[in-house]
């Protein structure tokens, strides 16, 4: 069903109410096709939520986004509470949805692809899904599959997409030509950062079209990259698997004489798995990570605190994030994948060499170095039970602003609640660790390494810009 839309690119949805609330909304079908025929929600009937009290979310409940506030402070920006609505603007046997998977791989994809068809399938009674394989450009190059709850069934138990998935590839033109031709009205698209821009020039296509079709995004990275969510799932699985990587690096350091464990993890922007896993194991004596330089040579370096470490305690562990240090590298690389993003030069193996040069030629102390990289094996592989409610959560609520006629949106948890996020939220900037904040300091007292940094070289992060897993008060209580 097309419309006469208006073909200039959607303003941000911002509501002002008393006390500095803002509600950062986001787009509804209405907006953009006036008339719609509105639908009872088929939930009603449902008896699994026959007992629930007050199941349907009500039109005005939103989520801040700062729940740490002082008396005078203004409520601040808050964003629309996800969850049923009481009324839907599509009826069930007129949906016909689509899945994607892009970018790589991450735990719990497989979770939140069962979650959609079956959350539309018993709570809706839709029974057209469609999934389109092997990333953004299967829409036009690829098959389709029919999914519905059979051939999903027990997926949730497997690493992987079995959708498959890729980079690169994304043409708008051609994928809202697929979407419209094949007279598709919801597309769920689960992917990272890059994944959720492309989502939003998607949304702005079929806006301009004036096509009744709700595209939807679900964040995935185990990065933890994405911003405003408190994390992204996938994340805590990644880091349960790299303590295996760390687990084996502190016992293979402990069973030989001055022995270094060296760790190298995921994180090409970000930290995050190598921060948190450092955190939960507690035998690591250095963490080094994209957001916190650091210098091998001299007073306060690294090569003198392993130095000072190895004398002390007879060995130590290391762990590094793909992403430090680059610009430490004689030749820092210009190459891109397929879907724009820097290929990165193995850090790892670099830190190796150069700890051993330095105690082979400048000390007189024999080292042993052992270096794990377990690379894809943190993020190949099922999620874990956490995830998994997670995704489970995060797809349903998908399904439920869909149906709700909301569109232009990614499904994400703020403090602790499922919520509807404005693309334009979630593509403006990548989601750091904030070396300023109170997690980072937890660190660097549970590992005792220098920060590497004097105050007067740190520019002061704003509030606003504090990662999301430090500064809401949910995941990581300051
Ligand atoms: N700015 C953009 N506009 C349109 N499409 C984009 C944009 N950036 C990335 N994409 C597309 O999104 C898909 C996934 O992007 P990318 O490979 O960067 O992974 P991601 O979603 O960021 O996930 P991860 O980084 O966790 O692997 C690719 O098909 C890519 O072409
Ligand atoms: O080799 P691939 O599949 O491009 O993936 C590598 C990248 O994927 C990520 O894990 C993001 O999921 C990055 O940390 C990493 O650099
Ligand atoms: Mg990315």
């Amino acid at each position: 069903m097309a419309s006469s839309a208006s073909p200039e690119t959607p303003k941000p949805k911002i509501i002002p109410g008393p006390g500095g609330y803002v509600l950062e909304d986001v787009p509804h079908l209405l907006d953009y096709i006036p008339d719609l025929p509105v639908y009872t929600n088929p939930l009603q009937d449902n008896p699994a939520y026959s007992v629930v009290k007050q199941y349907f979310v009500h039109v005005d409940d939103t989520v801040p986004q700062k729940i740490v506030v002082h008396k005078d402070s203004p409520r601040g920006v808050h964003f629309r509470r996800a969850g049923p609505r009481q009324k839907v603007y599509f009826h069930s046997d007129d949906v016909h949805a689509c899945i994607v998977t892009c970018g790589s791989l991450c735990p719990g994809l497989n979770t939140v692809i069962r979650e959609i068809v079956c959350g539309l399938y018993h709570m809706y009674g839709v029974k057209k899904v469609l999934g389109i394989d092997g990333g953004y450009r299967g829409f036009y190059a690829k098959n389709t599959v029919h999914l519905n709850p059979k051939v999903v069934n027990g997926i949730h138990k497997r690493g992987g997409t079995i959708l498959g998935t890729s980079r690169g590839g994304h043409d708008t033109t051609k994928i809202v030509d697929s979407i419209q031709d094949r007279g598709i009205n919801q597309v769920y698209i689960i992917g990272g950062d890059g994944t959720q821009r492309g989502a939003s020039v998607i949304f702005e296509e079929v806006r301009r079209r004036g096509l009744k079709v709700s595209v939807v995004g679900i964040p995935k990275t185990i990065d933890n990259d994405v911003p405003v969510i408190d994390k992204s799932f996938g994340f805590d699985t990644a880091v349960e698997e790299a303590q295996r990587a760390i687990n084996a690096a502190h016992v293979e350091a402990e069973s030989s004489e001055n022995c270094i464990g060296l760790v190298k993890l995921m994180g090409r922007y970000s930290g995050f798995i190598a921060m948190y896993a450092t955190l939960a194991s507690r035998d690591v004596d250095c963490c080094l990570m994209p957001e916190s330089p650091f210098y091998l040579e001299g007073p306060g370096g690294l090569f003198e605190y392993i130095e000072r470490r190895l004398k002390e305690n007879g060995h130590m562990v290391l762990v590094i994030a793909e992403g430090a240090g680059q610009e430490l590298l004689a030749e820092s690389s210009t190459q891109k994948d397929a879907s724009g993003n820097k290929l990165l030069q193995d850090v790892g193996l670099w830190l190796s060499q150069r700890i051993k040069e330095h105690f082979s030629k400048e000390t007189m102390m024999t080292i042993n170095l052992k270096y794990i990289d377990p690379t894809y094996m943190i993020r190949a592989i099922p999620s874990n039970a956490s995830d998994n409610v997670y995704c489970t959560l995060l797809a349903q609520s998908a399904v439920h602003g869909a149906m709700a006629g909301y569109t232009g949106y990614t499904s994400g948890l703020v403090n602790g609640r499922q919520t509807y996020i404005p693309f334009y939220r979630i593509t403006e900037k990548q989601n750091k660790v904030v070396i300023t904040d109170r997690m980072w300091a937890r660190l660097l007292s549970s590992t005792n390494q220098p920060s590497f940094l004097h105050p007067k070289d740190i520019i002061e992060d704003e509030v606003d810009e504090a990662s999301p897993l430090f500064d809401n008060g949910n995941c990581n209580p300051s």
